[in-house]
């Protein structure tokens, strides 16, 4: 079995769908996950949002969300077989029935005047409901026999919207039983980013979810391997918009990977490798543009490569720092921070501790109005806006001073507002301004990855 991810560019199109298919078509015995048709999670999330004050806009996005599939499905049918009139028919049905349960949805949401994080996730759960039903029946039309999968049915997770976490044993349970009501030559393909709770509320994993579901799922069936195909040939250097001369890096740790997604790697959501790592199921990243390429495997055979591994970059941080007023331990500090209901959530991402003193990186969002006036309760609280983190991972320990001599390089003194390495994670941090970080990071990555090989 090889699970096969399937992002929301690939998704995007009818001539993409076809590719797609062809891919497939290459395995004995898949198993499919797809994100939402690419843009689609965002219209619903502010489909969600406009309904509270303007429901008739709210409307127009969903009429908006089913005129293009309703279109994505005719072209794509266009190309296909005779089996298309009846297919057809059901995909128009189910666009149909989705799009007044977002309806009723949405008019409650107006009603209520709130919009609820159970809400929000039931909304968003319909792009995935959409697209993954929808290939399902259109991969008939081509001549694949598939089995849909509602992932609600087999992804149980708590109730944490919006970021919810999976009862591993449940799912285990639930796709074996899933499995066994499928034909062997039937290829199962189910939505990724959205689950259930207990109480058969929708829940949802998080922005980019889908990874996380194909992960899940992998672990739970055994699989070979678990394969996210996406618009690029693997995890790069550095992220290629921001690098046009990135190149892919060929093998990567889970460690390393988890690495780059926590600290900003879009190509995968930062809990993809810890099911896949607990069984030990290799991933591999790959362009549906160029499936020949050999991509990126993430194992536990990592491997090294020169300085460092890869970089990856964060934006949209503040860093914070907390000084108490009367002589405490920083560690003290930190304790009597966590204790305030404000700052149950914070996620560090850096920290470092100075004597009565802490400083730590922060996403913007979270250090928040709010948080600011009890944190001054503590102690004196200094704040640097528009901050970016800059991760670089699978770095050399001992080729650590030539690593650092590059960072402050690259960097203005003054950009620079923090520094941490970690050998044993073999990982280092940079905090910079986030203004002219781009040329910045360039410049850097010419020097790691261009200069030094
Ligand atoms: N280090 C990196 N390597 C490759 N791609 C990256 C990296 N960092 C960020 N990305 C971005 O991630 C994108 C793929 O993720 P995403 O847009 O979520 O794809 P999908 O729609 O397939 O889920 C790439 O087009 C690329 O711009
Ligand atoms: N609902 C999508 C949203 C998204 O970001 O899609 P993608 O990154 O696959 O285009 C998902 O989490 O998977």
């Amino acid at each position: 079995m090889h699970v096969l991810k399937f992002g929301g560019t690939s998704m995007d199109n009818a001539q993409n769908w076809h590719r797609v298919l062809n891919i497939i078509r290459q395995y004995k015995q898949p198993f499919i996950v797809v994100s939402a048709t690419a843009r689609t999670t965002r219209q619903l999330l502010n489909a969600a949002q406009t309904a509270l004050s303007d429901p008739e806009q709210a409307q127009k996005e969903v009429l908006n969300i089913q005129q293009r599939h309703l279109e994505l499905v005719a072209n794509f049918l266009h190309e296909c077989s005779s089996h298309a009139p009846a297919v057809g028919d059901r995909c128009k049905q189910w666009i149909y029935t989705q799009g007044k349960r977002l309806m009723r949805r949405l008019d409650n949401i107006h009603h209520a005047r709130h919009l609820s994080e159970r809400d929000k996730d039931a909304v968003l759960a319909t792009g995935e409901l959409l697209s993954s039903y929808l290939l399902a029946q259109c991969a008939e039309a081509c001549g694949l026999s598939t089995h849909w999968i509602d992932a609600g049915r087999v992804i149980r997770t708590d109730s944490n919207f919006g970021d919810a976490q999976p009862d591993i044993d449940c799912i285990r349970s639930y796709i074996s039983q899933e499995m066994q009501s499928i034909a062997s030559r039937q290829i199962p393909i189910m939505g990724g980013y959205y689950g259930k709770n207990a109480g058969g509320d929708f829940t949802t994993l998080g922005f980019e979810g889908s990874d996380f579901s194909a992960s899940i799922v992998g672990a739970a069936l055994s699989a070979r391997s678990i394969e996210i195909w996406t618009d690029v040939s693997g995890i790069y250097t550095c992220d290629p918009r921001i690098v046009a001369n990135a190149r892919p890096v060929p093998n990567l740790s889970f460690e390393e990977a988890g690495q780059l997604a926590h600290f900003g790697a879009k190509v995968l959501h930062p809990s993809t490798t810890w099911p896949a790592a607990r069984k030990n199921i290799p991933i591999l990243v790959k362009n549906i543009f160029s499936p020949c390429q050999p991509g990126t495997t993430i194992s536990t055979e990592g491997g090294t490569n020169g300085l460092a591994k890869a970089m990856a970059l964060k934006n949209n941080m503040v860093t914070l720092t907390v000084t108490a007023e009367r002589p405490m331990p920083a560690e003290n500090l930190l304790g009597a921070m966590f204790d305030l209901p404000e700052a149950k959530r914070l996620s560090m991402q850096i920290l470092t501790l100075t004597g009565t003193s802490f400083t730590a990186a922060v996403e913007q969002a979270d250090a928040g109005r709010k948080l600011i006036p009890v944190l001054e309760n503590l102690g004196y609280v200094e704040i640097i806006e528009h901050q970016s983190i800059i991760g670089l991972v699978g770095c050399t320990p001992r080729l650590s001073s030539i690593l650092m001599g590059h960072m402050l390089d690259s960097f203005d003194a003054e950009m620079l507002s923090l520094l941490s390495f970690n050998p044993t994670k073999r990982i280092l941090n940079a905090v910079v301004d986030e203004r002219n970080v781009i040329p910045a990071v360039q410049a850097l990555h010419r020097r790691l990855f261009l200069e030094s090989q």
